[in-house]
């Protein structure tokens, strides 16, 4: 396990392979995971690029920090870790909230990003009463109040059945969150709005979304791609909101492919 002080708050990450002679891929997860999400897609790439996993803060075990926690906060947490590392040009792929982080990283300090890979997320997630909502059932009855509903977002029916033991250790993930880190990013992402800043970017970007996805459907993520100069936009089939944990396979080929584009004859994926 490795951890690291940025800006006073302890970051859970994990470096895989050398950043010095490959390229960098960033993971960052979404709203009530931790980076564990990402192993089907990392054992599948490891070897091939460097890979930095971490837990943004409210996360996982790193700390859940001082409150409110902007989406520009954990920006800058990530831009903290990287110079910490020394890891400059990274390929940041972010899922949902993380996606949010990886906008507003590529904003704010765009030198440390090469691409963008975006995984169902968008310019902006859900609306503020949507948001309000969630926050007070958490306040009033804490998270095992909402697994339900988020579950049906988060996976297919299919990945849903009672049977499926990786079903009951998503939703233990989704409930051992903390539920101050837990509140405070819904709050942040109410809060956070890239439509400009979208048609800013100008790395390579793909936008890729899960064809059931119940939190950023297809059609706003096809949105959110439009919006961004030369966009590439790809849907995985049965798949909901979480494809590295659903669709690992289909999303490792997308994202081989989107970085055998942007920098060929680097990496042999
Ligand atoms: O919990 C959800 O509804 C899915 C989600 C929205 C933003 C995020 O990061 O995850």
């Amino acid at each position: 396990m490795q951890f690291a002080r940025i800006n006073d708050v302890t970051i859970h990450y994990q470096v895989i392979g050398a950043p010095a002679d490959r390229p960098v891929i960033v993971f960052i997860n979404s709203l009530g995971t931790d980076f564990r999400i990402w192993r089907d897609v990392v054992v599948r790439l490891a070897g091939d690029v460097a890979i930095l996993l971490y837990d943004k803060r409210g996360h996982g075990l790193s700390d859940v920090g001082q409150l409110p926690a902007s989406i520009e906060d954990h920006a800058t947490d990530l831009a903290g870790l990287l110079d910490l590392l020394s890891v400059k040009d990274a390929v940041i792929c972010g899922l949902s909230v993380g996606g949010l982080i990886a906008q507003s990283l590529y904003q704010r300090r765009p030198d440390l990003v090469r691409a963008l890979i975006l995984s169902d997320t968008a310019h902006k997630i859900g609306t503020a009463e949507s948001w309000n909502a969630r926050i007070a059932a958490v306040e009033r009855k804490g998270i095992g109040s909402i697994v339900d509903a988020v579950m049906e977002r988060w996976f297919t029916p299919a990945f849903r059945r009672p049977e499926n033991t990786a079903y009951a250790g998503y939703c233990n993930m989704l409930t051992r969150q903390p539920v101050e880190g837990y509140i405070a990013t819904c709050e942040a992402i109410r809060d956070a709005d890239f439509t400009e800043a979208a048609k800013r970017i100008t790395v390579p970007t793909i936008c890729i979304v899960g064809d059931q996805d119940g939190s950023t459907p297809p059609d706003l993520v096809l949105a959110t791609a439009k919006l961004i100069p030369g966009a590439r936009y790809e849907v995985i089939a049965d798949c909901a909101h979480i494809p590295c944990v659903e669709q690992p396979e289909a999303l490792t080929a997308i994202i081989r492919a989107f970085l055998t584009s942007i920098s060929p004859g680097e990496s042999s994926p």
